[in-house]
């Protein structure tokens, strides 16, 4: 197998990109003809769900978000316009696609729309037509827009997110967490011995390796704010919002055990098989903490575990508990 075939079948497997058909549009009124009448209309070239309750609208989008909203204005509690404002001030939500759907034309309702963040608007009867390629329209730029943000933010072979990533929105949520008083718990990872797997099986199985690596550690997250970055070339730094020491620590020898567990030959390890070594630490939940410090303490601890014999975890828990 040849370099290039390698690295074609993991960004494929990566990047398969998404279709229209694949797109999930949420339509949200009260008016039972009317949703089935919009839902029937999209069905055509998209998935569609819908909900009679607006109340039920953010906690529903927060589990599995929607690519697209249709929203109905006047509906009975919560109405589509403090809706919308809702959603656009959510960061889950914020970036989806709003379009209503209203029987109400006059200007003064639609700026509001507009202003609560509106993406388009579309006047009841509602011509099939209309909406079919308005809500295609929005879909195909959302599609895009995506693609362009997997690229910019994702690692190529791994799928993981990448510095660029670890630079930019890592220190947000350091920020954030620090406002709620919440602590951020990191942990780096190296793979052991890894250049005498390149050299005993070849640098496309070590391609392979990595991958299969980033993805097994990828799936040991708990949480869906939980983030893994591709740090350098067989290191990797995990992030896990509002964590203890203890969650932080029982996270990191999941890892530890789940990439042991892989058994991945590797003959120029003493143990025969790819495994990792980390290191851990929690940041203060107080003041808020420089990342890079935080990266370099976490790093520490990694090197301790590579000096300690490797294929294990070390982190402030371990010091502590040396210290009593
Ligand atoms: N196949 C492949 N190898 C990579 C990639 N990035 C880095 N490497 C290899 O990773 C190896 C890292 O080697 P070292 O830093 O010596 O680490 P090690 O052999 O794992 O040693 P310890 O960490 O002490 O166990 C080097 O051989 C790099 O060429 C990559 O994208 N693909």
């Amino acid at each position: 197998m040849t370099q290039t075939t390698a690295y074609t079948t993991l960004e494929a497997s990566v990047y398969a990109s998404k279709g229209l058909a694949d797109c999930k549009v949420l339509v949200v009124d009260d008016e039972q003809s009317s949703c089935l009448l919009i839902t029937t209309i999209l069905s055509d070239i998209v998935q569609c769900e819908f909900l009679h309750d607006p109340a039920r609208v953010i906690d529903y989008c927060e589990k599995q978000p929607p690519d697209l909203i249709v929203l109905d204005i006047n509906m009975p509690g919560i109405n589509g316009i403090e809706l919308c404002q809702q959603l656009k001030q959510n960061r889950n939500t914020s970036a989806c696609p709003v379009v209503f759907i209203t029987g109400d034309g006059n200007a003064e309702t639609q700026n509001k729309c507009w202003q609560a963040g509106a993406s388009d608007y579309v006047r009841k009867p509602v011509v099939a037509s209309t909406l079919v390629h308005r809500v295609k329209n929005l879909l195909q730029s959302k599609l895009r827009l995506d693609l362009l943000t997997e690229l910019t933010f994702k690692d190529q072979l791994t799928a993981l997110y990448n510095r660029y990533y670890l630079f930019t929105e890592i220190p947000t949520q350091l920020k954030r967490l620090s406002r709620e008083s919440k602590s951020l718990g990191v942990i780096m990872i190296d793979i052991d011995y890894f250049k005498g797997f390149n050299d005993r099986y070849g640098h496309v199985a070590g391609d392979k390796c990595l991958f299969d690596v980033a993805q097994t550690l990828k799936d040991q997250l708990p949480g869906p704010h939980d983030s893994i970055v591709r740090f350098g070339g067989e290191e990797f730094s995990v992030f896990l919002p509002d964590t203890t020491q203890e969650e932080c620590r029982n996270i990191g020898q999941r890892m530890v055990d789940a990439i042991a567990n892989l058994s991945i030959d590797n003959e120029a390890s003493p143990l025969g098989k790819v495994t990792i070594s980390a290191g851990y630490v929690i940041s203060p939940p107080t003041n808020t903490p420089d990342l890079e410090q935080l990266l370099s303490e976490a790093d520490l601890y990694l090197y301790e575990a590579k000096l300690a014999g490797k294929a294990r975890l070390t982190g402030s828990t371990e010091k502590q508990n040396q210290a009593c």
